[in-house]
Order: structure tokens, then sequence, then C-alpha cells
């Protein structure tokens, strides 16, 4: 069964999941003030469904049985059989109230989970890149370069905190300095376009190098974004331009989306290749291109970038839904299912 209604209470215990590519990650939130338990992470190869690696991961490190779960997946959630984008789990949420004995299940999509994170960073959680201070109570973004490019808003509005999700990471990426007129047409189109995605990630890395390797006529085979992280940082010069443009590239559209919803609250960087890149992040080029909105450059000057140091985001922003859905707005339509047992 489908709700449209925002809980404004969980089962406790509650247990939170990102479901990646690769890795499946869980955690325990036990009640409103206890801390988020970890479980571990799970190659997602090794378990036939998502049941299986709820009872192998979580089930041992709990006498109670958690009676809510969120799940953050890769991908639109479309239905009530939810295939992961790169991965072979089906997840049907019914079955998983039927089988491990919850009362409810809620999917979301895993930048929208990484967006709930967002009011909780502090400390060691975040490291500012360049100037800017972050307003209390005001919008925040967050663009992760992981597999693809995940971008999400995070807007306050009546002392509510509402994740936005959406497809941003598909924006126009256009030429703006000579050097990048220079490039532009080294870029394979795809359908005609050059969407920031295609560059801006790690299925994208591969394409960028091929365009900075035919611009500077060089002689390189960057197979992996692995393979040229690894050339940078060996100061391969060729590898070294692509990570410029790759940081040059992000900021403009981390810019972008700071002015689209005014980001007074900042803008978040996430994602695999993010830590891997972290040098030219912040020699200067990424915040420069940020910045760069004329006629909005004084504004742009004061709103803070970050980078997420902290290593399970989504993971993080879905317990603080679990402990305090109270605090966010979060759409449920379509997204939530729970069993006949919870039915008043
Ligand atoms: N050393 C590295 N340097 C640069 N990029 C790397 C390196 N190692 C892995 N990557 C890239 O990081 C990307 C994966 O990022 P991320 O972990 O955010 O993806 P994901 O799909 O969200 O995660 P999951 O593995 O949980 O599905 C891949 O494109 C991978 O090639």
């Amino acid at each position: 069964m489908s709700l449209s209604a925002n809980p404004k209470s969980f089962a406790y215990p509650v247990l939170v999941a990102d479901i990646g590519g690769t890795n499946a990650r869980f955690a325990l939130v036990d009640n409103t003030d206890a801390p988020t338990r970890m479980c571990g992470k799970t190659a997602t190869a090794d378990h036939p469904d998502i049941s299986s690696a709820i009872r192998t991961a979580v089930f041992p490190e709990t006498d109670i049985k958690p009676r809510t779960a969120i799940i953050a997946v890769a991908g639109p959630v479309t239905g009530d059989i939810i295939p992961l984008t790169n991965a072979a789990w089906v997840i049907e949420p019914l079955k998983m109230i039927a089988g491990l004995g919850l009362e409810e299940v809620i999917v979301l999509n895993d930048f929208e989970a990484q967006a709930l994170a967002l009011p909780g960073y502090g400390g060691g959680d975040i490291e500012q890149v360049g100037t800017g201070t972050a307003r209390q109570a005001s919008a925040k973004f967050v663009l992760g370069p992981g597999t693809g490019l995940g971008a999400a808003a995070m807007i306050y509005a009546s002392e509510t905190w509402v994740p936005v999700p959406g497809e941003g990471g598909h924006v126009e990426l256009g030429p703006v300095t000579p050097e990048d007129f220079e490039l532009w047409p080294h870029i394979e189109r795809y359908h005609g376009r050059v969407g920031a995605e295609q560059l801006l990630s790690g299925t994208g890395l591969p394409r960028l190098a091929r365009a900075v390797t035919s611009y500077m006529k060089a002689e390189r085979q960057f197979d992996t974004p692995a393979s040229i992280t690894m050339a940078a940082d060996d100061n391969d010069p060729v590898a070294v331009k692509i990570l410029e443009v790759f940081a040059r590239g992000l900021g403009r559209v981390a810019g972008d989306f700071a002015l689209t919803v005014l980001a007074r609250g900042g803008v978040y960087l996430t994602g695999g290749i993010t830590p891997r890149i972290t040098r030219f992040l912040t020699d200067g080029g990424f915040r420069a291109a940020f910045e760069a909105k004329a006629p909005h450059e004084a504004l742009m000057a004061k709103i803070p970038t970050f980078i997420v140091r902290h290593p399970d985001p989504a993971l993080e922003g879905l317990a603080s839904f679990a402990r305090a859905p109270d605090a966010f707005a979060v759409d449920m339509q379509g997204r939530q299912w729970v069993g006949a047992a919870s039915v008043a």
C-alpha cells in the first residue's frame, strides 16, 4: 500500500540504508536521542537481494528487530518495484515488509538523503574551500561527482528543511575562458550536447581526458578516473590539466546552483571523485570559477563552499531524518509503504 502523508514519527528502531551501485551501507537509529549505530557495509554483489543483506549485516547487530526502514537509492523511485541504476538488486518494499517483519518502508533518492545531512554538519564533517560564511537557516546545495553527478538542494522554509532532489547533474556546460573555447571542439557530444555529468563525473572523466589529450596534442590513454588522478599525483602535465579543467567546470556548475537557490547556507561537495582531487579543488581554480558570476561576484564571494569529509553522507542524512522527522518536509508521495498491521 502506498500513502502520501508525511509521518511525524517513526516506529523505532529505524534501519537506515544507503544502497549504491557497488556497496550497501546500513545503520540503526534506536530512538529520537540515540546515536547512529553503524552496521558496516557489504558489497551488493555478495547478496541476491536487500532482504538477504539486511539479515546478514543488520540482524546480528540488534536484539530488537527494526520496525521501520528508510532506504536511499541512486535513481528514481517509480512504483512498487524499484530497480537500482548500477546494481542487480530490485527493491520491493512490500516484500521487505512481509519478509523482514517491518511496519513501514520509505525509499528516497540518494542525493535527497545527502541533502538531509547538510543542516547537521559541523567540526570535521566539512572542510571549507575559499571565503564566505554559511548563514543560519538558509538554502544549501549538495553536488557530488561519483559515478554520475548527483545534485540536490536543501531549502529552509516555515522553520522546516525541505530537500529538493532533481537531475541537476545534467545541466549544460559551456565554454567560458579562451582556453575553454579551444578545448570545447575536442569534446565528444552526447546526443548533440555537453551536459555537466558527461564531463564532471567518474564516467565523464575519461571523456574529458580524451578531449584534453587531443587539445594538447599529447599521446596519452586514460581509461579510468583512477588512472588520471594517479598520473596527476605524479605531476603528469596532461593529467594535471584534465583535473584543472574538471575543478573549474565543477566550480562553475556549483556557482550556477548557488545562484539558482541563493544558497547562502553553502554548497557542499561529496561523491567518490571529490576526495581524490582535493588538491585541484583547493588551488584556487574551483573557487575562482565559482565566484565568476558577474554581476553577482560580491554575492558569490560571501557564499561558502565545502568539501564533505563525513564518510557516509547519505546514511547520516537518513539517520537525521529518522531521529527528527518533524524537522524536515520530505515528499512521501509514492515513496512510503506500510504493512497491514500499521493501517489504523
Ligand atoms: N582513485 C580514484 N581516483 C579517481 N576516481 C576514482 C578513484 N577510485 C574510484 N574512483 C571513481 O569514483 C566513482 C565512484 O564514486 P562513488 O563512490 O561516489 O559512486 P557511487 O556509485 O555513488 O558509489 P557506490 O560505489 O556506493 O555505488 C567511480 O567513477 C570511480 O571510477
